[in-house]
């Protein structure tokens, strides 16, 4: 019914548009089979009064002004995140945002977004980031995957794919990601005893920030970085430093025009921040070459995880090597860490959840048994409370970067080519016909038996984007979070801080806890 009523619209419309609206009609059909999400299907498609083609103009939405008085006077800065919620509850789940000429179109329902994920070409394309790219070019570094497009970045990809995504290879770092696991247990250890009256453990998302740097330096340089030591050495914390230095400045150097940069004295910092961590990268990597060599002349054997495999499989030059490896670096710390975090901080306040991962942890792994990756695929309970983590906590929670490639028909709106969506993932989080009860800690709802009527919507939640240009380190980090919530709960009983509030989310480009976590970490032995 719906598609014959699209068809006849269609007479109104060109050819090619009404192939889009019937697609987009499909995709309505699909979703409503059995009514599964409850959700007003129509008003994603159904055509305006009039017939008339409804486009861009017709979208509602604040103008600049608007937007600013929001985020400046009502105070929404740091949590544009929950301006969305706002905002949709004023526009609907499709409205535009003005920020001086730029136009950002704001998604904000479970099928709308899949509607833009869905229309993805072969080279989906993210809004590019010139500062990233100006360093790039200004040093002569090669792009990685973050900031190449086209073929281009098809190729990396291709390249850095299979060690990154494939299960198997994944696998075999779970080794390397228990050696840091098992330092992060002692150095918490030496935290209670030294700063903590035995118990507490202050700042943990910092310590977990250590973690996942260490965790992923190791498998991607094969190389400890020393974090998990009592003293931090000076280089690491100096690479430390500049990461958190290139990310304060790039927010405020994209404010800029970008002719003005080279006047700029943040440009010049965030020169400096870059070169700093592409020369320890660079560093790291000269290392491996060398031990690679002196393997090779000895005639021994070369075994190596994926820095190695780079290096063998002679795809990448060393400089792609290093452009790629140094964005993966990025991308894979503060992404990880605030994931654990997030779920640290709702088991110690769910003692009932605590409890069950706690049991289902130690039926698998019984004494003293360290979990692997296949004792962690047996732990449903584990799995849940991360993916409920992502959703109360998407670490990107407005993914702003989308780009159409070409015309792209979004609910009953046709948008030209190059539209810059912003896909609203926290709203639809808390969106209470696909998550009911959205603002409770419910890993249950991940766990679905065959009996189960209600269905999630495969939208509702994509906190590691979905498609060929979704996370690389989606494995990786699973495999991280996994080893080490399981290992912490073997351990510890986590308990709130007595003397502690409620920690919220704000957002810095990615969403963080607005004011460190500290919790109690009772040993389970004892
Ligand atoms: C809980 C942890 C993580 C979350 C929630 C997460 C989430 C995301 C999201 C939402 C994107 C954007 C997808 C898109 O643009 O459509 C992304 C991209 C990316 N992530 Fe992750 N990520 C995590 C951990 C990691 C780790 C550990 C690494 C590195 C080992 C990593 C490397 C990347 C890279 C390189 C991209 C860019 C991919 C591309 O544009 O081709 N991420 N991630």
């Amino acid at each position: 019914m719906l598609r014959r009523s699209l068809i006849n619209v269609g007479s109104h419309v060109n050819r090619r548009q009404q192939k889009r609206l019937q697609r987009s009609a499909a995709f309505n059909n699909s979703n409503n089979n059995g009514d599964v999400h409850g959700r007003d299907a129509s008003s994603a498609t159904v055509m305006g009064a009039g017939n008339k083609q409804k486009t861009m103009d017709d979208l509602g939405g604040p103008t600049f002004m608007t937007t600013l008085y929001w985020l400046f006077v009502k105070g929404y800065f740091q949590t544009t995140q929950q301006m969305q919620i706002e905002h949709s509850k004023i526009y609907g789940p499709l409205w535009k945002s003005k920020y001086g000429p730029l136009v950002v179109v704001n998604v904000a329902s479970a099928e709308l977004i899949e509607q833009v994920l869905r229309q993805e070409g072969r080279h989906p394309i993210r809004t590019d980031m010139p500062h990233w790219r100006s360093y790039r070019e200004l040093r002569n570094q090669a792009h990685g995957p973050l900031t190449e497009m086209g073929a281009k970045w098809q190729r990396i990809r291709s390249i850095l794919n299979p060690r990154m995504l494939k299960p198997k290879h994944v696998s075999s770092y779970s080794d390397t990601i228990n050696e840091v696991v098992t330092d992060f247990i002692k150095r918490l250890d030496w935290l209670r005893a030294t700063s903590g009256q035995g118990v507490m453990i202050n700042d943990l998302a910092g310590e977990l920030y250590k973690f996942a740097f260490e965790g992923i330096s190791s498998v991607l340089f094969e190389t400890r970085m020393g974090c998990m030591n009592e003293v931090v050495p000076e280089e690491t914390h100096k690479f430390i430093y500049s990461v958190g230095e290139m990310f304060r400045l790039s927010q405020i150097i994209v404010l800029f025009p970008k002719s003005t940069w080279p006047y700029m004295p943040f440009w010049k910092q965030f020169v400096a921040a870059w070169d700093h961590l592409f020369k320890v990268a660079d560093k790291l990597v000269q290392k491996k070459i060398e031990e690679i060599q002196e393997k090779v002349d000895l005639d021994q054997n070369v075994e190596g995880a994926y820095l190695t495999h780079l290096l063998l499989s002679d795809q990448m030059t060393v400089t792609e090597i290093l452009g790629s490896i140094t964005e993966l670096l990025l991308a894979g710390v503060d992404t990880t860490s605030n994931t654990i975090s997030w779920s640290l901080y709702h088991l110690a306040k769910e003692p009932e959840i605590q409890e069950q991962l706690y049991q289902e942890v130690i039926h698998v792994c019984p004494g003293d048994k360290v979990p692997t990756s296949e004792d962690t695929a047996l732990m449903p309970n584990l799995k849940a409370i991360i993916k409920e983590t992502l959703r109360l906590y998407p670490v990107v929670p407005g993914n702003a970067r989308i780009v159409a490639e070409n015309e792209i028909m979004v609910g009953d709106h046709l948008f030209p080519k190059k539209t810059l969506f912003h896909l609203c993932h926290y709203a639809v989080s808390y969106d209470d016909s696909i998550f009911p009860n959205p603002h409770a800690f419910l890993p249950q709802r991940w766990l679905r038996g065959p009996e189960e009527k209600f269905k999630l919507h495969p939208f509702g939640s994509v906190p590691f984007g979905f498609g060929i240009r979704a996370c690389l380190g989606r494995r990786v980090a699973e495999l991280e979070m996994y080893l080490l919530l399981s290992r912490l709960i073997k351990h510890f009983e986590v308990r709130p801080d007595p003397a502690g509030t409620a920690v919220k989310p704000i957002t810095r480009t990615l969403l963080c806890p607005a004011k460190p976590i500290n919790l109690q970490f009772l040993d389970r032995r004892v």
